[in-house]
């Protein structure tokens, strides 16, 4: 990473040709930049319309100019952005206007966003929030995602915290009157019921890690079955395109295929599977094989058995964590039993309550997407490493050992909202982003 003393320049906004498009400057020479493409530096935050022109004097574009001084801006440097018209010249004629000039340089993915970081303006979780709303797709991981950016992750976390190193002043307070009888007993007393309640509210958040990795990385449904059941049609009417080969020759499908959907703004990736069957043919028994991996980690099983043979596979090949939801397919060739979900691609019969009923199940494995989950594995392990650390804390421990468990744990926690211990963290979270970012 090159140094915080280069000023860096980026397209901010979306692909190119767009209507606008948003050149962001951060760093000491951005003044420099708006007086020499724009003439002069309008008024703070203030959007003014002004003739851009290069180092020859000839005009690149009317746009947008506003400058947002630091250290109260989003980088905490100093900041201009150019508003111009979306082509791609526009964009680099004004790029190499201000690339021209002495120590600006081309920011590199995340930089602006790092230097955010680095400036104290957000922590950690902020950061990965940020690039948790970049990449929604999903209303649910919009939902988590401004929620985490907006700072209320790193409050319970710095709330946790706190808690933490409350605990510890009232442990070193009590070495200081160490001398004076009787103290010792109440302050271990009280540390170790708010030790206790902070570990049962740490436990409490990361037991929805399940739901933090629904929002991040989608619901997955396998759809099994035997052969010629028709799961891969049912992919295709479902992702409403022709995404895996369909035919009447048992054991068509054998690689995994994998769609993603957004089924009441959870994401759900459907996954078409190889039927299931004994089989001589090895390649088919090596998509089996996926198959079954598949069967064995999906959050839902739809076990589809046609109508026409009624062919239904054991229990053995469906064993697995994952709920199972019976579906009769194809059933414009036979009767369906009373209360059974019976499908058709060919008339549609019944998929859109197949979608309901899916959505249905994703929808309860999520939880509600209001509520604050831990979405990020590195959130996950940091705060489980601190829970094991808590948990060594016995009623009984000198309290010299007490408070130095204490602070080993607030050590590991402190690595959440980036305070310490996370130099080797960064270039893992910040390369996450895009340009601009
Ligand atoms: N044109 C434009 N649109 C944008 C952004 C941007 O940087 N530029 N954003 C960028 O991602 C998002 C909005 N977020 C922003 C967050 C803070 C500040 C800002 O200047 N904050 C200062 C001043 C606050 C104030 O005046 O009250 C601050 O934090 O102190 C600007 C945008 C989305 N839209
Ligand atoms: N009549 C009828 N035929 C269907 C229906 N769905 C699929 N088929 C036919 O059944 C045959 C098998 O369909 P696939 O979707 O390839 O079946 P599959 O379960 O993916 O089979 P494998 O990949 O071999 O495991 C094809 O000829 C489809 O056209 C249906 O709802 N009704
Ligand atoms: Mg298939």
């Amino acid at each position: 990473m090159a140094t915080m003393n280069e000023t860096i320049v980026a397209l901010s906004s979306g692909g190119l040709p767009s209507g606008v498009a948003v050149l962001r400057l951060s760093g000491t020479m951005a003044t420099v930049a708006i007086r020499t493409l724009a003439g002069s530096v309008p008024p703070e935050r203030r959007a003014s319309l002004r003739v851009l022109k290069d180092h020859d004097g000839q005009i690149i574009d009317r746009g947008i100019v506003v400058f947002f001084p630091g250290p109260d801006s989003v980088t905490g440097e100093d900041l201009a952005e150019f508003h111009l018209h979306g082509g791609k010249a526009v964009v680099a004629a004004c790029l190499a206007a201000l690339t021209a000039l002495p120590d600006v340089r081309l920011a590199q993915p995340g930089e602006f966003t790092r230097r955010s970081f680095i400036n104290g303006r957000i922590d950690l979780t902020e950061a990965e929030g940020l690039a948790d709303l970049l990449a929604a797709e999903t209303e649910g991981q919009r939902r988590q995602a401004v929620m985490q950016a907006g700072g209320e992750t790193r409050a319970l976390y710095e709330g946790w915290m706190k808690r933490l190193t409350f605990c510890r002043a009232m442990l070193e307070a009590d070495f200081d009157f160490a001398d004076e009888d009787d103290v010792s007993d109440d302050v271990a007393a009280d540390v170790s019921r708010e030790i206790s309640d902070l570990l049962a509210e740490m436990r409490g958040y990361v037991s929805h890690a399940h739901q933090g990795e629904i929002f991040r990385n989608g619901f997955s449904v396998a759809i099994a079955g035997v052969p010629n059941a028709g799961k891969s049609s049912l992919m295709n009417a479902l992702a409403r395109r022709d995404v895996a080969i369909v035919s009447d020759i048992p054991g068509t499908t054998r690689d995994l295929i994998e769609v993603s959907l957004d089924l009441r703004g959870i994401p759900v990736r459907l996954i078409d599977t190889a039927g299931l069957r004994d089989s001589p043919d090895r390649i088919e028994q090596l998509g089996m094989d996926r198959a079954r991996e598949a069967l064995s980690h999906a959050g839902l099983v739809l076990h589809l058995v046609p109508s026409d043979d009624a062919m239904e596979l054991t229990l053995n090949d469906l064993a697995n964590e994952a709920p199972v939801l019976k579906v009769r397919s194809k059933s414009d060739l036979g009767t369906a039993q009373d209360g059974e979900l019976a499908i058709s691609t060919r008339t549609g019969e019944g998929l859109d309550e197949l979608v309901e009923r899916i959505a249905q199940i994703a929808a309860e494995a999520a939880g509600d997407p209001s509520q604050l989950v831990p979405v990020h594995t590195r959130q996950r392990d940091i705060i489980g490493q601190a829970i094991l650390v808590l948990s060594d804390c016995q009623d009984d421990l000198p309290l010299e050992i007490y408070a130095e468990v204490l602070r080993s744990a607030s050590e590991r926690l402190g690595a959440l909202t980036g305070q310490r211990g996370v130099e080797d963290m960064l270039d893992v979270i910040f390369s996450q982003f895009c340009i601009g970012k």
